[in-house]
């Protein structure tokens, strides 16, 4: 029963993103040494989170890092019968250890949003919690990948490359932010209201991580329900944009999505850990350097590959309705990103 489960659940981290048949596999045993490090590892997302990386065959070594409470996260998981060897790293003067060797590391460090505030409002205390841990990414771990979870998006991944490129490591093909939650959200919204099978489902997301910056793209949702009224597509939009304000409110002042959040983050992880051993075909959309649109940074399909972005997907076809709220998204999240490269350059 219990193995059944563990099966499960590594198949469906394999399978979640879009991988081309025929592609290479690996046992835990043949699959490369990847390191993986988790900054925040003790929060609501970190916790779970690490549990997933734990259960991913693709990682061999998994660092665990926070300010407090890395000891019994570590020791905890540590016990789990899988391939990666688990460490716990604990307070600033072992944030170099823990990110020494990293191929991957994945940053859900910071405070959640409470009822009535909005991602921005989270700014002034995480912008400086990734600022530090950027700047010592760049010492420790410069050529690894960087999975931004920290809020919000729209101005700490423009922070990361700030301080990234202050310390001359920069290299925008390995730095994300991680919007996949959003997609998460989109499919599970629309499959629910096509009633089809949400395995079989996929929207891509695009823009931001925060309001109206965050816009599925149901015209091209595959397979297409023909049969949704201009209302039901409006609905389904802002239920998207609104799914973290969802949470937060039903969680009613205990934080923000962990769960479904560490599941988000694992799904990409695992696909920037595909790309990284030559899997062929691994597209998942993301927040990254771009020229998709006029702003630096916007979040559309991406390629990912062996020195991590390979290609940065363009929107494809968008009908007047997504043509609107692409224009309408531009401003805040200029502003947003603006905001971010400020603060990392003024401090
Ligand atoms: N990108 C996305 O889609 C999503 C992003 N988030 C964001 O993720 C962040 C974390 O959320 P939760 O895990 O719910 O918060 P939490 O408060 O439960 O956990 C945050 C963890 O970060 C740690 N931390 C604080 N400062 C640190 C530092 N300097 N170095 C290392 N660790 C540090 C804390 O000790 C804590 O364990 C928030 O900013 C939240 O808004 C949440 C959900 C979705
Ligand atoms: O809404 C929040 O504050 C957390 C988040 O980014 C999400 O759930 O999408």
């Amino acid at each position: 029963m219990r193995t059944a489960m563990l099966k499960s659940i590594r198949s469906s981290l394999q399978k979640s993103s879009s991988t081309a048949a025929g592609c290479r596999s690996y046992s835990s045993e043949s699959a490369p040494e990847r390191k993986v490090a988790i900054l925040g590892a003790a929060g609501g997302i970190g916790q779970p989170l690490s549990l997933l990386m734990k259960l991913n065959p693709l990682v061999s070594s998994l660092s665990l890092y926070d300010i407090a409470g890395t000891p019994g996260v570590a020791a905890d998981v540590s016990h789990i019968n899988t391939r990666s060897e688990v460490v716990g790293y604990m307070g600033d003067e072992n944030l170099g250890k823990a990110l020494e060797g990293a191929d991957l590391v994945i940053i859900p460090a910071g405070v959640p949003r409470k009822p009535g505030m909005t991602r921005d409002d989270l700014f002034n205390i995480n912008a400086g919690i990734v600022k530090g841990l950027c700047t010592a990414i760049a010492k420790y771990c410069p050529h690894a990948l960087v999975n931004m979870i920290s809020n919000p998006v729209n101005s700490t991944v423009p922070i990361a490359s700030e301080v990234f490129k202050k310390a001359g490591t920069y290299d925008e093909k390995r730095l994300f932010g991680v919007t996949t939650l959003d997609v998460v959200r989109a499919k599970t919204f629309y499959a629910g209201k096509a009633k089809a099978p949400v395995a079989g489902v996929n929207v891509p997301v695009v823009g931001g991580h925060a309001g109206i910056t965050i816009l599925p793209l149901f015209s091209q949702a595959t397979p297409q329900a023909n049969n949704f009224s201009d209302e039901e597509i409006v609905a389904l939009t802002k239920r998207t944009q609104d799914g973290g304000t969802e949470v937060v409110e039903a969680k009613a002042g205990k934080g923000s999505a962990t769960l479904s959040m560490a599941y988000a983050g694992a799904i990409f992880a695992d696909a920037c850990l595909k790309g990284l051993n030559g899997v062929p075909d691994v597209v998942e959309c993301s927040f990254v350097q771009s020229n998709v649109t006029e702003l630096p940074f916007f979040a559309s399909k991406v390629r990912l590959g062996k020195n991590g972005v390979e290609e940065v997907l363009g929107l494809g076809p968008l009908n007047d309705y997504e043509k609107q709220g692409l224009e309408a998204l531009l401003p805040e999240l200029k502003s947003s990103i603006e905001k971010g490269i400020t603060f990392a350059n003024k401090s």
